[in-house]
């Protein structure tokens, strides 16, 4: 396990205590098999738990569930994470990880607030107008508190807990130890280093609070004109490292149905409301709230959502964003060789047999097609097909781990409040605008403004299969049978393709030349000139819309 690198001291005292907590849920052959009983000379005070485990009677997926509660936030939030993860762990692990709770422990306000009034070099009783000094919730990494700003905004604040840093950061390192410990094992297609470099980076931006800000800022602005989609607002005055000040949410917790539905609100809208927000925030905006549970909204007048905690998002680019579209496409259009492509292209990796993964799929998506729409959850479908690349040791990479949770959660919700809710049906709209956006001119002329700026105009042109052929290429996992099958068609298209940007370099010519003429000649226009040049000028408008549609209907 030490891989060379010498341990410090408060990392080893972590070491401890997690091989501690792991050899008492019955896992003390692990830590002999990662050496760390040898490293930490205090272990073996604590191997003595072994016989005694509490919990040696249970599956092993339970008692690893168990150990991930008693090790803390860390671990918990990697095991929520992996929870998503059925490319890697069988379906019974999957199910376990579900279930992982935090177990956190309310502090004592004197206790709570000594770094953050470190920090901001204030008292917060003197900074606040009114401040309830009994929480109203407690979560994993922040402390909710009641307070009213002396200008007269009822708030929360969310104050980190003290001393977190430094134990998360610990067991960062560990993990990050851990992952290098199974890439050099031979591990490395579950991309071990990938998971435990993405999870830090993503653990670090929650653990700083004035992020969540930033973030739920972001999410406001894309809701500004949709009234019934609220998200408190922040005061940056207040808001650091160690704190963050927002509005107080009024209204019902999603995770009260029976108060939800007492408040007389409409469950269906709001499921539907929920979703699209969420779906919108996915698809269109790319940016999106990584956990969007019960727990996380509240309800209020007008079938009005509220969502707090912004502190897990998730990003996407356009090109995942798109592939996400075409792989859920393929699955509709039962095109089991272009699911199986993208899979393969996620997986990143020459191993994978094609032939056998198609079938695979096209079983799949037969079972699938047998369910009625209501009775389909795009969640489990989701899951599904990422079991199949399981089978196949084929890995996703990490930010699909994020968008997973993000489904799972949503799906979760909308069918708790309306348990005819499909998921399905709410996210057709937003797949088949971005489908019609992908095709339509604004995406041409936006790629034209792209491929100027980046000085390969030709490549502006280029359909995008051929990209990511190209793509593929340049990463050194061209199959043959693609070359040769593909090469020629894109070719062909290619070709065409050029022959109408000549048309257009020809057509955008005649605009300017008559325009040029028609300026130029002024008052002094003969009418034979500027007959010439009107019809110079509107033949070019109508070859420029020919052009267009030509384009269009090749794409
Ligand atoms: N703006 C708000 N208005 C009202 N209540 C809030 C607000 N923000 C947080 N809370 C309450 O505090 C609880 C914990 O907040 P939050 O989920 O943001 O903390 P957390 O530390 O990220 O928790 P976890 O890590 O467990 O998800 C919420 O479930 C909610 O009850």
């Amino acid at each position: 396990m030490s891989a060379g690198i010498p341990f410090a001291a408060q990392d080893l005292r972590r070491l401890a205590e997690i091989s501690g907590i792991l050899i008492a849920h019955g896992f003390g052959d692990l830590v002999r098999q990662l050496g760390a009983d040898k490293l930490v000379g205090g272990i073996r005070k604590v191997t003595h738990r072994e016989p005694a485990s509490p919990d040696h009677g249970l599956a092993p997926e339970e008692r690893l569930r168990l150990a991930l509660e008693e090790l803390g936030p860390t671990f918990v939030k990697l095991g929520q994470i992996l929870s998503t993860r059925a490319d890697l762990l069988p379906s019974a692990y999957i199910a376990e990880l579900g279930r992982l709770r935090d177990k956190v422990r309310t502090l004592d306000w004197e206790d709570l607030i000594v770094e953050v009034e470190a920090e901001l070099g204030i008292s917060l009783i003197d900074a606040f107008d009114a401040l309830d000094t009994t929480p109203l919730a407690a979560g994993s990494i922040a402390q909710v508190h009641r307070a009213r700003l002396k200008t007269g905004e009822e708030v929360v604040l969310k104050i980190r807990r003290p001393g977190i840093v430094p134990v998360i950061e610990a067991d960062l390192r560990l993990i990050g130890r851990l992952a290098s410990l199974a890439e050099a094992e031979g591990l490395g297609r579950f991309r071990p280093i990938e998971i435990a470099t993405e999870f830090s980076r993503s653990l670090r931006s929650e653990l700083d609070l004035a992020n969540e800000c930033r973030n739920a800022e972001r999410v406001a602005t894309s809701f500004a004109d949709t009234p019934y989609i609220r998200i408190p607002a922040v005061y940056w005055q207040w808001s650091c490292e160690n704190m963050n000040v927002q509005d107080h949410v009024t209204g019902v917790p999603g995770s009260d149905l029976a108060a939800v539905r007492a408040a007389g609100l409409d469950l269906t809208v709001l499921a539907r409301r929920g979703a699209d927000a969420v779906l919108k925030m996915i698809f269109a905006d790319r940016f999106y709230h990584a956990d969007p549970h019960p727990g996380n909204v509240f309800y209020g007048p007008g079938n009005g959502i509220s969502f707090i905690d912004f502190g897990m998002v998730g990003q996407l680019t356009r090109q995942r964003r798109d592939e996400v579209v075409d792989l859920l496409f393929g699955v509709v259009e039962k095109r089991a060789d272009k699911v199986a492509e993208i899979l393969l292209s996620w997986a990143r990796t020459d191993d994978g047999d094609p032939v056998r993964l198609t079938a695979e799929v096209e079983r799949f998506i037969d079972r699938v097609h047998g369910v009625p729409l209501g009775q389909l959850h795009l969640s489990r479908m989701i899951s599904d097909l990422v079991a199949v690349m399981r089978e196949h040791r084929l890995a996703l990479p990490y930010d699909l781990t994020m968008l997973i949770k993000a489904f799972i959660s949503l799906e979760g919700m909308g069918r708790e409040l309306d348990p005819d809710f499909d998921m399905v049906s709410a996210a057709q709209p937003f797949l088949e605008d971005l489908v019609w956006q992908r095709s339509g001119p604004g995406t041409l002329l936006r790629r034209a403004r792209e491929g100027v700026s980046d000085g390969f105009g030709l490549m502006t042109e280029l359909p995008r299969d051929l990209r990511k052929l190209l793509d593929v290429a340049q990463t050194g996992r061209l199959k043959l049978h693609i070359e040769l099958d593909q090469g020629e068609r894109y070719l062909k298209r290619f070709d065409r393709l050029m022959a109408r940007l000549t048309m257009g370099v020809v057509i955008a010519a005649l605009i300017i030349g008559s325009s040029i003429v028609m300026a130029a000649s002024g008052n002094e226009l003969s009418i034979g000139v500027s007959v010439f040049a009107l019809l110079g000028f509107f033949g070019a408008v109508t070859g420029g819309i020919w052009l267009l549609w030509a384009i269009w209907r090749d794409r």
